[in-house]
């Protein structure tokens, strides 16, 4: 399973990250009102963190985007707010870097609205509706998972603790398509600042369960 670390502000902690936990997503995020906001002036050092990185954006313009996708050395866009299958389809011809969409659930999940999408993004994100857009420390009912109806592979995200990994397992067991989590607020000191033995623990139990 793919583990993608949202949310990292800090060299040092970045480092930490790289050389005791190995994941192999980090989020960085690009939306001002995040309480996790990454600044222009750490692309030169983040840059050069051997770790692929994914960068978080909400309803922001491509311009913007793709300018970001150079400055930090994205491999992933990760569009978080309400960007359309067009918006996608537009990105998906100007950059090399992959798409991916988030899909804020509330309750249901219209699965026909998501089809648009299919040609231009490379996954999709399942995270918790919550009036920030993301980061909310919750879970949503993982249950509305269970009607999936595309190959298209995605990953698990929203409250997700030390806790879930035998649960996520077990959603795996039944949707194949899962193919990662993503992991942020729960495994935190402060916001932002991400405590390295949490995450340890929670991919060991992870790596260990997933052999049985
Ligand atoms: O985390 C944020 O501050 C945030 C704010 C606005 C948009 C997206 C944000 N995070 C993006 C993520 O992919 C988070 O990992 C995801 O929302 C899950 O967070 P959490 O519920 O804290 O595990």
């Amino acid at each position: 399973m793919e583990i993608k670390v949202c949310g990292m502000r800090e060299l040092g902690n970045i480092q930490g990250l790289i050389s005791e936990v190995k994941p192999d997503w980090m989020g960085l995020i690009f939306y001002p009102k995040s309480p996790r906001y990454v600044t222009e002036d750490k692309a030169i050092d983040f840059n050069k963190v051997e770790v692929k990185k994914v960068g978080v954006f909400v309803n922001e313009t491509e311009i913007e985007i793709l300018r970001k996708v150079n400055l930090f050395g994205l491999s992933a866009i990760q569009l978080h707010g309400s960007e359309s299958a067009e918006f996608a389809e537009r990105l998906s011809q100007n950059t090399e870097a992959e798409i991916w969409k988030v899909v804020s659930v509330k309750e249901e999940v219209d699965w026909e609205s998501l089809e648009g999408y299919l040609p231009f993004v490379d996954k999709f994100l399942f995270d918790t509706a919550t009036a920030a857009h993301g980061g909310s420390g919750k879970k949503f009912d993982w249950s509305v998972l269970e009607t999936y109806p595309f190959d298209k592979s995605f990953l698990l995200s929203g409250g997700l603790d030390e806790e879930s990994a035998g649960e996520i397992l077990n959603l795996k067991r039944q949707i194949p398509q899962l193919s990662g989590v993503d992991l942020n607020s729960k495994f935190e000191d402060a916001p932002g600042l991400k405590n390295i033995e949490k995450l340890k623990k929670f991919k060991q139990k992870l790596l260990s369960q997933e052999a049985i």
